[in-house]
């Protein structure tokens, strides 16, 4: 296929197959006279393979690489076996060839499940029963989205999924084209393109185009902005992916124009069947490609294993299985967990601690630090702690956190730890990491083990939820006369500062004087104004706490 570069190639909705912008009409007369006859191979390939599909029925994935390397391989990726009724070849052969084209791919591509009753997990969102997507696929439509979820549970699969499902059946006559960018990739002037394209793509063919933006956290206000207009209007689909919560990094204009979807890690069950597929496509890959005699073999305690150091990342998870599997080709030995074991420990890279500074992890880690420190656990502190840092957590972060931990959950009970979580701080800033590591290692047992005390911080809160409410002038009451300063001759006169009492002119600082405005005094019963008479801390006990000591 030549390619002139800056024409732009639509696909036809016959036949799918990508055509000059500018040839698009003559195409389509003879196209649609001759009926579906698909000019390019990749599509032709895709077609077969499901003949109650309509020719028009694969989603045109626009990613410019991917397709450039589909166009030049007729890649079929999900290594299906594909039938040819002219010329019958055996069963092997034809899954040989398959396999030839993909073989390249890393096994969590060649595994990418091509229909959505492929794609596991995700029930609370595509189940017939109660899956508020499904439901949209359904009716053919697909609604604007936002997709949140950590690494590899599916965000890209499932987009693509639901355009080509749609597409298979399209219950309203409208079908989708998706276009996939990621907020690292895509510019103003791309998002432009896109935008333009999408609806010269619409009126020529009736094709509603899916926008897929990866990391759409990463947009900034403005290239936020740029999609609301479209997305409102429905002149596309946005589908964004993130790994971080929307409601901080998504502006609400654009929330409320979007679905959100929590996709969720994939449970050791359906991890295990994720890898299962995994053990046999490799093997085989092993009997017809690589031509190894022994299968490789993987009981459910390795499977397990190896679900649990992958948690929940299921592009982690095959990675791992990928490199077990290479690792031990020419070896017929079985596996054992220790081997495994060691051929994953081996890889030291993929034993970093699993930690996503700018993700959802960061915070919950965080979270967890601040509640073990809270909970007077010095053991789980350090745990947190040791996380954070060895995820490349922002050292300081963790001491800013920690100069609001003395403050919050200490107190008044020792002023030292404000100054000390203060000087941690310091620390990290004059040595740095890793040597500053102890310093926030010590700073945390020191607030872990301190007496803890909210009467500060309830006090604090309550003085400013009154202020906030201002209830009988509570915020707005006039400052006493006698506590006002008086700079200039003409405030003496106005009585500013009058029969203020100088406590260091009196025994022991000791005089009889109001400092609250007047109006808040008699507005107030006196506990009222006794913000700091709180309690250290509460009063429930926990019945847990008694069978815990028993047991
Ligand atoms: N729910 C799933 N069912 C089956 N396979 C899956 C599922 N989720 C992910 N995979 C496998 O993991 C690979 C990566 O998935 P995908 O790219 O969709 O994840 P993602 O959530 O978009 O991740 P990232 O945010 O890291 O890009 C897929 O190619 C597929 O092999
Ligand atoms: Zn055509």
């Amino acid at each position: 296929m030549s390619q002139s570069k800056n024409e732009q190639l639509i696909s036809c909705p016959v036949c799918n197959c990508k055509i000059k912008y500018s040839a698009i009409n003559d195409h389509l007369d003879k196209c649609t006279s001759k009926g579906a006859k698909p000019a390019n191979k990749g599509s032709t390939l895709t077609s077969l393979l499901k003949s109650k599909r309509k020719p028009a029925d694969e989603p045109e994935v626009i990613d410019v690489e991917d397709s450039i390397k589909r166009a030049k391989n007729d890649i079929e990726p999900s290594g299906k076996v594909l039938t040819s009724s002219k010329n019958p070849i055996s069963k092997s052969d034809q899954d040989l060839r398959q396999l030839q084209k993909i073989i390249h791919q890393p096994l969590s591509e060649k595994l990418r499940p091509r229909e959505l009753s492929e794609y596991v997990g995700q029930q609370h969102i595509i189940s017939s029963e109660h899956g508020v997507l499904y439901n949209y696929v359904r009716n053919g439509t697909i609604p604007s989205m936002i997709l949140w979820g950590p690494p590899g549970v599916g965000k890209t699969t499932l987009a693509r999924l639901l355009t080509k499902t749609v597409n298979q059946d399209p219950a309203n006559g409208v079908s989708y084209t998706l276009v996939q960018t990621s907020a690292t990739k895509a510019t103003a002037q791309q998002l432009r393109k896109i935008f333009d394209d999408s609806k010269r793509e619409f009126s020529l063919t009736k094709r509603l185009t899916v926008v897929f933006i990866d990391e759409i956290h990463r947009f900034n206000k403005g290239q936020q902005d740029l999609l609301l207009p479209h997305v409102e209007s429905g002149d596309i689909v946005l589908i964004g992916a993130t790994t971080e919560n929307p409601s901080f990094q998504l502006n609400n204009a654009l929330m409320s124009r979007c679905q959100i979807f929590v996709l969720t890690k994939l449970n050791t069950a359906e991890m295990c069947m994720v890898l299962s597929r995994g053990v046999s496509m490799l093997n085989k890959c092993r009997h017809l490609v690589w031509k190894t005699d022994h299968p490789l073999r993987l009981d459910k305690k390795v499977l397990e294993y190896i679900v649990e150091i992958s948690i929940g990342d299921t592009r982690r998870a095959l990675n791992l299985l990928e490199m077990i599997e290479v690792s031990t080709r020419k070896d017929p030995r079985e596996l054992t967990l220790d081997s495994v074991r060691e051929i994953i420990h081996g890889n030291s890279s993929e034993l970093r601690t699993y930690y996503d500074q700018k993700g959802e992890n960061h915070y919950d880690t965080i979270s967890a630090f601040h509640k073990s420190i809270r909970g007077s656990d010095e053991n789980a502190t350090l745990y947190y702690l040791a996380r954070m840092l060895q995820g490349g957590e922002d050292p300081l972060f963790i001491a800013r956190r920690m100069i609001r931990i003395a403050s919050e959950d200490v107190g008044v009970l020792d002023h030292s730890l404000l100054p000390l979580a203060v000087a941690a701080h310091d620390a990290v800033m004059k040595v740095g990491l890793p040597e500053a590591d102890l310093s926030l290692a010590h700073c945390s047992v020191a607030l872990a083990r301190a007496p803890k005390s909210v009467q500060l911080y309830r006090a604090w809160k309550a003085v400013n939820t009154r202020l906030r409410e201002n209830h009988d002038m509570f915020a707005s009451a006039d400052i006493p006369m006698h506590l006002r300063n008086a700079p200039t001759k003409l405030m003496t006169e106005l009585g500013y500062a009058k029969d203020y009492k100088y406590n260091p002119d009196f025994v022991d600082g000791k005089v009889a004087q109001d400092y609250f405005p007047h109006e808040v005094q008699s507005n107030s019963q006196r506990q009222d104004l006794q913000f700091m008479r709180g309690p250290h801390l509460g009063e429930k006990h926990d019945p847990e706490l008694f069978e815990r000591d028993a047991g």
